[in-house]
């Protein structure tokens, strides 16, 4: 399966609308701390947008209301995965993106038989504490031997500037938080994303 090479991962529907319809086809839903009903709310209005500008929607951590709003991709991390119900995942049809840091978390996701893989974090990340230092390039090539004919995405302070790097090394998918939606202007930003991905489109 071929992956779109621009991951752009939000945390509001609000967002979807704002950047969605400028030709991001591929868009992380990531919402933490929100009660379900509003949560709910977000996923029914992203899902609607992406829909409407033809962009996957992948939901993240919340496989439960991704399943019950017929979403089609759910990404979860490892402690997402101990806890999921994998074989509801799998009868909804729902496909499925994991995270890896290290050679056992690699094992673990191999086994349950993903839809892609993520590798991170690349580069620092402002985003979030995270106990993996930044994995370099040479991981990605590495990864993407191991995980072939798997998708790999790549994630953790990427910028287009890192890009290159980032795809000559291995990886199909460039997955970006920060870069976008901390920027002055985020609507020219996924703009040049999408310009600097074109290449491994
Ligand atoms: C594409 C992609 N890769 C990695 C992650 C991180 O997932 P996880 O480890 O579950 O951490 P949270 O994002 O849930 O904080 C991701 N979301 N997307
Ligand atoms: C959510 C997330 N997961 C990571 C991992 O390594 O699993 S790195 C990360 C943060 C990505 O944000 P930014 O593009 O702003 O660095
Ligand atoms: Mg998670």
């Amino acid at each position: 399966m071929k992956l779109e090479p621009f991951y752009l991962i939000v945390d509001s529907a609000a967002w979807v609308e704002r950047l969605v319809p400028l030709g991001v086809k591929l868009l992380q839903l990531r919402i933490k701390d929100m009660e379900e009903r509003r949560l709910r709310e977000e996923i029914r209005a992203a899902k609607a947008i992406c829909a409407a500008h033809d962009c996957t929607l992948v939901i993240n951590d919340h496989w439960r209301l991704a399943i019950e709003e017929g979403c089609g991709w759910v990404h979860l991390g490892q402690e997402d995965l101990a806890t999921a119900d994998r074989a509801a995942i799998h009868a909804a049809g729902l496909k499925l993106g994991l995270s890896t840091h290290d050679e056992a978390e690699l094992a673990t996701a191999l086994a349950a038989s993903p839809d892609y893989l993520a590798l991170g974090p690349i580069f620092p990340t402002i985003l979030k504490k995270m106990k993996w230092a930044p994995q370099g390039l040479d991981r990605i090539t590495e990864w993407k031997r191991r995980v072939a004919p798997l998708p790999l995405v790549a994630i953790g302070g990427l910028t287009p500037e890192r890009l290159p790097g980032i795809f000559e090394n291995g990886a199909d998918t460039a997955a970006v938080v920060t870069d976008i939606l901390l920027h002055p202007d985020p609507e020219a930003r996924t703009r040049e994303w999408i310009e600097a991905t074109a290449p491994w489109r």
